[in-house]
């Protein structure tokens, strides 16, 4: 006896005729599957409702209640329980109508009789297999559907040819286009022609590699963008599948981000790292194209000051108001056209602006617009109820000439931005390599000044004050100068500025005030006549917090009366930070020093602090001297600026008088001293010791 296969399944078997049954059931059992008889319908229902048998074998002809009758009540009962359950009809020989009315019954196949009994078994194998088959397929089915149902996506689908077969609105809020408006239509006569097209390519795309794609689009709707990601993917018979999500709430994330990382939060033009990016995105392109391009530095140059006296919130605006007239300014078609002009313009930190001149055809085009660029910075702003004038310092470089690589390239621009500071600010220079020389002669200079103290390379002058009236010498002034071993004698503002740059003025300030007071002592106790000295200070050593205690024990040091040290100062110290100026001035006039302006006219001050800042006297800058009498205007600031002078209790100090008519003319406008080369140059301290020895010389009381 043969082993029977494991079960495979029921199968019940419905005929009233016991021999069929029989047959049918040792068939089965052949193949492996168990099975239940029904000698009749009514029986056959009832034992399927019992069973819940895996396949039904019916025969058509039965009494009370035939096959197809009970093809019927089993379906409609599997109605309720959500199931389908294969039914094989066995049917008479070539009774068509029969099959014809089994499938409406239901039926999911038909054997017909005389039965080939030894293929039956395989035969409701095979269509248990077919229906199982189908069953997961329901299942996966309604599985895709939930899980499409469960996103927020639109999903559709799409033939080769673009042709919407089905199109599902996801619980989008934002979704635009309805199931009406797309199904039997093409993707062109739905969305707008250039996002069709993309969706097009990407459709072709897929189908050809297989691959997933997606396409970003954005849409209109009720007077908001919408934007939107397709993905895109093939369903392998034929047809493109497609998930549609709103992502405007990711895209307003990015921007945010971008414009977080990329912006300036000042002023909302882009930042260091934009530029920097933009840059190199420049270069390369440059560099693929043949072509040129320039970088400007810009550089306030009075932003420091602007920021301490009317503090940082008019600085603050200041700076927002200066990046929207460089916009203006360098507007597309003002400069050589560019399609991304937002990247040329960036901030990169404080008061330093950049902007980008691609596609240059000339250096000239580059001057242009550095020079719009300073006279757009020279208009007024009126910021906060202030009228503020600034002035711009811009540096240029050039791509390819003065280097290949972006790093350089904005170092060269900052070089060249420096240089035109130092060639009096206001001012646009171009790179050279030579300003690279000449930074290396700088740093040459830097190195010899360190060591002029230590080897006694500097020594002073004297230059005479006079008494305008009585024409007696009241005071001198203190000038410093280098003996340089190889360079021979370098005036002070060759190396005083460099002084300044590198703190060395503190150390030369101090030698060049210890020098002077003493030379002043001795010569108080040679003459005994009181000849005041005069000593430079500038801006550096006047910010160090230890120049009044330096002052003071220098005084003390060398025994001289304080009322014989003058202190000049410019008008750009005194208002850099004038509130600190007003401490350290009030130690100093403390200390009974007498201190006056230097160069005055030719900076910034305010009356209200001249009048606070207890100054005693005014030196009226030389380039205003230099033209009198003929020069009118000069001539009317001179008379204004002694009015103004003894209206606050100062006494004024001409420089720079090199002719008699000048004298006399500042005789004449009530100018109280003056000092040039007509009175005496600058000359060594035995030339002074001998023109106090001579008689018509006196000292001041
Ligand atoms: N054309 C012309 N020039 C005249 C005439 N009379 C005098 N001068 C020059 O004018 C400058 C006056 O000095 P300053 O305005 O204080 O300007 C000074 C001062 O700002 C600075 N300086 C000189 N010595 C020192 C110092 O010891 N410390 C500091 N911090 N600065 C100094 O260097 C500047 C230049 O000094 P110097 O070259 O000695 O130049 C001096 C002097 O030689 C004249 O009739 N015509």
């Amino acid at each position: 006896m043969t082993a029977l296969p494991p079960s495979r399944g029921t199968v019940l078997v419905a005929d009233d005729d016991p021999v069929m049954r029989l047959l049918m059931l040792e068939m089965l059992a052949q193949v492996g599957l168990d099975a239940i008889e029904a000698p009749d319908g009514q029986a056959a229902v009832a034992s399927f409702e019992r069973h819940a048998p895996d396949l039904v074998l019916l025969d058509v002809e039965m009494p009370r209640m035939d096959g197809f009758a009970v093809c019927r009540a089993i379906r409609a009962c599997e109605r309720d329980r959500n199931t389908t359950v294969p039914i094989i009809m066995v049917t008479g020989g070539d009774d068509l109508e029969a099959v014809t009315q089994a499938y409406e019954c239901g039926a999911t196949d038909f054997v017909s009789k005389p039965i080939n009994w030894p293929i039956l078994g395989h035969r409701v194998l095979y269509v248990l297999r077919a229906s199982d088959a189908i069953a997961r397929l329901r299942i996966a089915d309604a599985h895709n559907r939930a899980v499409l149902a469960a996103i927020p996506d639109t999903f559709f689908r799409l033939t080769p040819e673009g042709y919407y077969v089905d199109y599902e609105q996801g619980h989008d809020p934002a979704t635009v286009l309805t199931q009406q408006q797309c199904v039997g239509r093409h993707v062109r006569d739905v969305l707008p022609a250039p996002i069709a097209e993309r969706v097009m390519e990407q459709v072709q795309q897929v189908l050809g590699t297989q691959s997933v794609r997606s396409v970003d689009y954005e849409l209109e709707w009720e007077e908001t963008v919408h934007h939107f990601e397709a993905r895109l993917v093939s369903t392998g018979a034929g047809e493109v599948l497609g998930l549609v999500r709103d992502i405007s709430e990711r895209k307003r994330t990015e921007e945010q981000i971008r414009r977080l990382a990329y912006c300036d939060s000042l002023t909302g033009i882009p930042n260091r790292q934009a530029f920097l990016e933009t840059l190199e995105r420049e270069l390369a392109r440059s560099r693929r194209e043949s072509r040129k391009f320039a970088i400007l530095f810009m550089d306030l140059d009075s932003f420091k000051r602007i920021n301490d006296t009317l503090g940082h919130d008019v600085g603050d605006l200041l700076l927002k108001v200066v990046s929207e007239r460089l916009h203006e300014t360098i507007r597309p078609g003002d400069v050589v056209a560019h399609s991304d002009f937002s990247g040329t313009l960036a901030r990169l930190g404080g008061d330093e602006f950049t902007i980008m001149i691609p596609d240059l055809t000339s250096v000239q085009d580059a001057l242009a617009v550095a020079h719009r660029v300073k006279d757009a910075m020279r208009r007024p702003f009126h910021l906060d109820g202030h009228e503020i004038f600034v002035t711009a310092s811009i540096g240029i470089s050039l791509y390819p000439e003065d280097g290949e690589d972006g790093t350089s390239l904005l170092k060269y621009a900052d070089t060249a931005m420096y240089h035109a500071k130092n060639c009096g600010k206001n001012n646009a220079k171009l790179y050279s390599s030579a300003l690279t020389t000449q930074i290396m002669s700088h740093v040459k200079l830097e190195v010899g000044l360190r060591k002029a103290l230590q080897h006694n390379e500097l020594y002073l002058q004297y230059q005479p004050q006079i008494d305008v009236r009585s024409a007696q010498v009241v005071g001198v002034e203190a000038l410093v100068r280098w003996r340089h071993p190889e360079l021979g004698i370098i005036p002070p503002n060759d190396f005083i500025p460099l002084a300044e740059e590198t703190g060395l003025i503190v150390p030369i300030g101090e030698w060049v005030l210890r020098t002077a007071c003493l030379q002043a002592r001795s010569w108080h106790q040679q003459s005994k006549r009181a000849l005041r000295v005069a000593v430079n200070l500038s801006a550096r050593q006047f910010k160090d917090e230890s120049l009044a205690q330096t002052v003071l024990a220098v005084l003390n040091e060398t025994g001289l009366d304080p009322r014989l040290l003058e202190l000049e100062l410019t008008e750009g110290t005194l208002m850099d930070d004038a509130l600190a100026t007003l401490a350290t001035l009030e130690q100093l006039r403390g200390l009974g020093i007498y201190l006056s302006i230097d160069d005055f006219g030719t900076g910034y001050s305010s009356m209200n602090y001249l009048k606070r800042f207890d100054v005693r006297a005014l030196k009226i800058d030389k380039s205003f001297i230099s033209g009198l009498p003929q020069d009118s205007e000069n001539a009317a600031i001179t008379r204004a600026i002694i009015a103004m002078a003894h209206g606050l209790k100062m006494a004024v100090v001409a420089e720079g008088v090199e002719t008699g008519e000048q004298l006399s003319l500042l005789e004449q406008f009530g100018c109280d001293m003056a000092q040039g080369y007509l009175l005496g140059r600058p000359q060594s301290q035995d030339a002074i010791t001998q023109m106090l020895n001579s008689p018509s010389c006196a000292g001041a009381p």
